[in-house]
């Protein structure tokens, strides 16, 4: 496989991840961006979109379509959850492996995922955060709630989000409750006089989502002990940083049976 050329679909192709994945996956020695999907532009080219490099690569409304007419290998879809979640079981059936960075989807959806991929013996990844910084993030505050049970978590993002909080932040928390057992953040007989102002939570851990402007992705895990914190934190400044997880995921993903849902699990 290893110097075999990766047929690759991308849904999205004009977000703002997508654009970018379109220039990996364009550089990237391998890599064949055989179709795009988007559901405004069906019949056109990449190279007549807007902001994205100029391909003579087809574009579909589709993806049932475009994987009809065209033999792929990987779909990479930047979308949003519901045509993720859509666009997953018809990559599926078409024995196309998905690569999916859209976050957005409940524990159910992963799970009922997980039993197709399983059913059809397919690789699928689906990571919240392709960026090895936030993975790192994730995984030392995994290790810092073994000795840290009290932890709050700060995620930061621009205001065009459409999920709240992030897949990063929920992933994070997930990933924490393994070293942690449940446990309510904060004093038990505390009230809310305006209502969600402690956040959102996760078995007792808060999660707090801010969405302004000039953002891109932040987070902050918060640990707090006796006369101790420790602060972890990640910025992504721009969406360069994702890339490389990215690639890593569609080269792994072909030597995949199974569906992955994070990154950690597939970086050394
Ligand atoms: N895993 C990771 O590392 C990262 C994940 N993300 C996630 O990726 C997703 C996309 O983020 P981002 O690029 O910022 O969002 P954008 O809104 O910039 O891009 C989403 C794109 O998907 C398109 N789209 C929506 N529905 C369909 C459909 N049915 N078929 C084809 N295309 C469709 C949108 O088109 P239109 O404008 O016409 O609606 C838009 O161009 C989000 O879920 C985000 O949370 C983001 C950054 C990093
Ligand atoms: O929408 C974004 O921008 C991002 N979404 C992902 C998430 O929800 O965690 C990853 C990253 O934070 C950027």
């Amino acid at each position: 496989m290893n110097d075999q050329t990766i047929r690759i679909v991308l849904a999205g192709p004009r977000g703002k991840m997508g654009s970018e994945a379109v220039k990996m996956v364009a550089e990237t020695k391998n890599f064949e961006l055989i179709a795009a999907v988007d559901s405004r532009n069906n019949g056109k080219q990449l190279k007549d979109l807007e902001g994205v490099l100029p391909l003579e690569v087809p574009v579909y409304d589709d993806l049932e379509d475009c994987l009809i007419a065209n033999e792929c290998d990987v779909l990479i879809d930047l979308t949003t959850p519901e045509t993720g979640r859509k666009h997953m079981e018809i990559a599926f059936r078409h024995g196309v492996r998905p690569v999916v960075g859209t976050t957005g989807f409940s524990d159910q959806d992963v799970t009922e995922l997980s039993q197709i991929a399983n059913e059809k013996r397919l690789g699928a990844v689906i990571a919240p955060n392709f960026a090895v910084g936030a993975v790192l993030m994730m995984k030392f505050s995994q290790m810092a709630a073994k000795y840290f049970q009290d932890v709050e978590i700060i995620e930061q993002h621009h205001d065009q989000k459409l999920d709240a909080p992030s897949g990063t932040a929920v992933k994070t928390a997930q990933m924490i409750t393994q070293n942690r057992d449940e446990k309510h953040q904060g004093h038990p007989d505390e009230k809310e006089t305006i209502q969600g102002v402690r956040g959102g939570s996760i078995e007792g851990i808060r999660i707090h989502s801010v969405r302004l402007p000039g953002l891109v992705a932040h987070q902050e895990v918060l640990f707090g002990g006796e006369g101790q914190t420790l602060t972890i934190r990640h910025d992504s400044i721009n969406r360069a940083s994702f890339m490389p997880g990215v690639k890593l995921a569609v080269e792994t993903v072909m030597k995949l049976d199974t569906l992955v849902y994070g990154l950690e699990n597939i970086i050394d």
